[in-house]
């Protein structure tokens, strides 16, 4: 009998190389095409790195400005992609609206069939632009309130900002959330990435792909995880009777974990010693904290973690911070997993172009445990 070794979750398992992104657990450090993630963040606008993401350079000033044009332009919901976010459920889950988006815009879209790389890159742009309108419309009508129309001489951050709250945001709140888009754009062969990979590999379409990697992401164990982590937290207020915040989340994990829960927030695939990109986005929350005046949950955030670290030796992930700061920000927590769709676009879809310029057919194996053969009657 010959051995075989099942790599269940494709763990450990190294399938194809990509320019785009390093994930170094060794060094705890991130890179996009090769810059580290946290001096993108510190220096750039996420449409800068989007452009990165797509092409392998940084934009010239005249690169940027054609770039920008073209995703201003684009910006606003058609009447048709609008008519259907309002034929869905006010109670359906903001993931499902983007997942019917992504899959309306392919629908709507004249070069949806064509797989050339300007026609991907054109496709790219535009649901880059797009799924901010979708993501914002659909917060507000679940308030009751109007669609608000992009504005064209706002950045993307601050746009995203103004059309989802109908007013201008303090030029903090954009900064910190500038940086939650760019730490939130690329992680290489993540499980929604690479749901996006799978489905480009039968030469699929790339919003086909892009709307199967929005399923992928709404899963709690990935993208979903940002949103459980602000019921974490709710959890732990509405338990707490006194002002002793370490002691109610300590409670709390201890019951969860006998319970045995996964913490949501915690824990990575490949980070072992934590997440490259936490320490960014907790010093965007610490601004946040300050700035909206809410201690509280800054405290409750360190409770937790601290917590954690001494019962289980396991590290947030960047949905650990990035959850608290949309909260702060004004964010549905049912709307943060969509705000990271709006960012993973452009990672997803620059490993859309780098899987049809080598593709393979992605079709592993697997090992049959089921009865053996047998025959009717
Ligand atoms: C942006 C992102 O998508 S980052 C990921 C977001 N997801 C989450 O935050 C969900 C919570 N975290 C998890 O479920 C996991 O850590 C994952 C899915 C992210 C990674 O999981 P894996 O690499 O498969 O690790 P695995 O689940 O095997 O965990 C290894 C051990 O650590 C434990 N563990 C890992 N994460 C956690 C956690 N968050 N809470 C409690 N225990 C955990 C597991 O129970 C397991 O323990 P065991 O060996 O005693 O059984
Ligand atoms: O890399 C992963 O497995 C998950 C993750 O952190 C991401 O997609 O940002």
């Amino acid at each position: 009998m010959t051995e075989t070794t099942i790599h269940k979750g494709l763990a450990g398992v190294l399938v194809d190389t990509t320019s785009i992104s390093k994930v170094n657990p060794e060094t705890n450090s991130l890179l996009y095409r090769g810059y580290p993630v946290q001096e993108l963040a510190a220096r750039c606008s996420f449409e800068e790195v989007a452009y990165l993401l797509w092409n392998g350079e940084l934009p010239s000033a005249e690169e940027l400005a054609e770039f920008t044009r073209g995703e201003r332009s684009q910006r606003a919901l058609t009447p048709e992609l609008k008519a259907v976010i309002d034929a869905l459920p006010a109670t359906c889950h903001p993931m499902d609206v983007c997942r019917t988006a992504a899959s309306v815009l392919g629908a709507e879209h004249p070069k949806a069939e064509d797989p050339s790389r300007l026609a991907n890159m054109e496709k790219s742009v535009s649901l880059f632009a797009a799924m901010p309108a979708v993501v914002a419309y659909d917060q507000r009508r679940r308030r009751g309130e109007e669609l608000v129309e992009p504005r064209e001489d706002l950045g993307y951050a601050a746009n995203f900002l103004w059309m989802t709250f109908g007013e201008e945001a303090a030029p903090e709140v954009v900064e910190a959330f500038n940086v939650s888009m760019i730490l939130y754009a690329e992680h290489s062969f993540n499980a929604s990435t690479f749901t996006a990979r799978v489905i480009t590999s039968t030469l699929s379409d790339l919003h086909s792909a892009v709307t199967g990697a929005i399923g992928a992401l709404k899963g709690p164990l990935h993208g979903g995880a940002n949103e459980a982590v602000m019921h974490t937290f709710e959890e732990i207020t509405a338990s707490s009777q006194d002002d002793d915040v370490a002691a109610h989340a300590a409670a709390w994990l201890d019951t969860a974990l006998a319970d045995k829960k996964k913490i949501m927030g915690f824990g990575h695939r490949v980070y072992k010693n934590g997440d490259s990109r936490v320490p960014t986005m907790k010093a965007s929350l610490d601004k946040m904290v300050k700035h909206y005046d809410r201690p509280d949950l800054g405290e409750l955030y360190t409770a937790l973690e601290s917590a954690m670290a001494e019962r289980k030796n396991i590290l947030p992930n960047l949905d650990y911070p990035a959850g608290p700061a949309y909260h702060l920000m004004g964010f549905d927590t049912a709307t943060f997993t969509p705000l990271f769709v709006a960012a993973r676009i452009t990672g997803w879809t620059a490993h859309i172009m780098e899987q049809l310029e080598a593709n393979a057919l992605i079709r592993p194996l697997s090992e049959y445990n089921g009865p053996d053969e047998r025959h009717l009657g």
